[in-house]
């Protein structure tokens, strides 16, 4: 098996035995599995596949996502970490050089991502509600990138109020979106209009794509602040 470089900057991309292709990240904290997750050894390094249908960004990478904006060296700050599947690649892919502060409100499930950030250093765990950044705001300073994934009604404002706070002038956000959070008795493409049309009043709307198969009725935003 051969792991090659994916267009997106500490992404890699293999084709697995049975012809599928799988992404995948170089594992900053070498025999450190998160989620379960398969780990392969290729030329001296330990990459941890990435498993699309455990991650929504993972899908949407899969799905041919045009923009990318976490980079090597990027700071994040991650809404909704749970207990660290994405926010781990993520992990990944800023390196040492980068930083990513996950924001979670549930205690229970922050608590697992606690023994992993031992070790993995450039994740730091935020008990907190992202409906409120003014309560970790001491915590976090200006980043290059919010990612948001809360499954709240209020999801667009949640970025919009975060991301008057913390994002640099120019930097970019990306919020997945589950329709059925928002309102069950819409069909999922008016929500995604109606969402795409409160982004738009605060950022610059740079790609919406949706998730499916993976993820059923739910679509992932990449937008600017300007
Ligand atoms: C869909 S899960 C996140 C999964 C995670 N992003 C991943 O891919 O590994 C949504 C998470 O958001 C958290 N959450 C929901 N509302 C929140 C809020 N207002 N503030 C902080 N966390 C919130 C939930 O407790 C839950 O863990």
């Amino acid at each position: 098996m051969r792991i090659k470089k994916h267009k997106f900057p500490g992404v890699y991309v293999f084709i697995d035995e049975d012809g599928s292709e799988k992404i995948a990240t170089k594992n900053l904290v070498p025999g450190q599995r998160v989620y379960g997750e398969r780990l392969i050894k290729f030329e001296g390094e330990e990459y941890r596949v990435w498993n699309p249908s455990r991650s929504k960004l993972g899908a949407a990478i899969l799905k041919g996502l045009k923009h990318f904006p976490i980079r090597p060296g990027s700071t994040v700050l991650y809404l909704g970490v749970a207990s660290g599947t994405t926010a781990s690649h993520v992990s990944d892919i800023v390196g040492w050089e980068g930083k990513v502060f996950g924001v979670e409100f549930s205690p229970r499930v922050l608590r697992e991502l606690v023994p992993l950030v031992e070790e993995r250093r450039n994740l730091v765990p935020i008990l907190g509600d992202a409906t409120k950044p003014e309560g970790y705001r001491a915590l976090v300073p200006k980043v290059d990138v919010i990612f948001e994934d809360v499954a709240q009604p209020t999801q667009a404002k949640i970025l919009i109020d975060n991301a008057r706070v913390f994002l640099k002038s120019g930097g970019y956000a990306m919020i997945s979106v589950k329709s059925r959070s928002i309102d069950v008795t819409k069909e999922p493409e008016q929500v995604f209009d109606e969402v795409e049309k409160e982004l738009s009043e605060y950022f610059k709307v740079v790609e919406r794509l949706s998730l499916e198969p993976y993820e059923k009725d739910h679509a992932l935003f990449v937008v600017r602040k300007p």
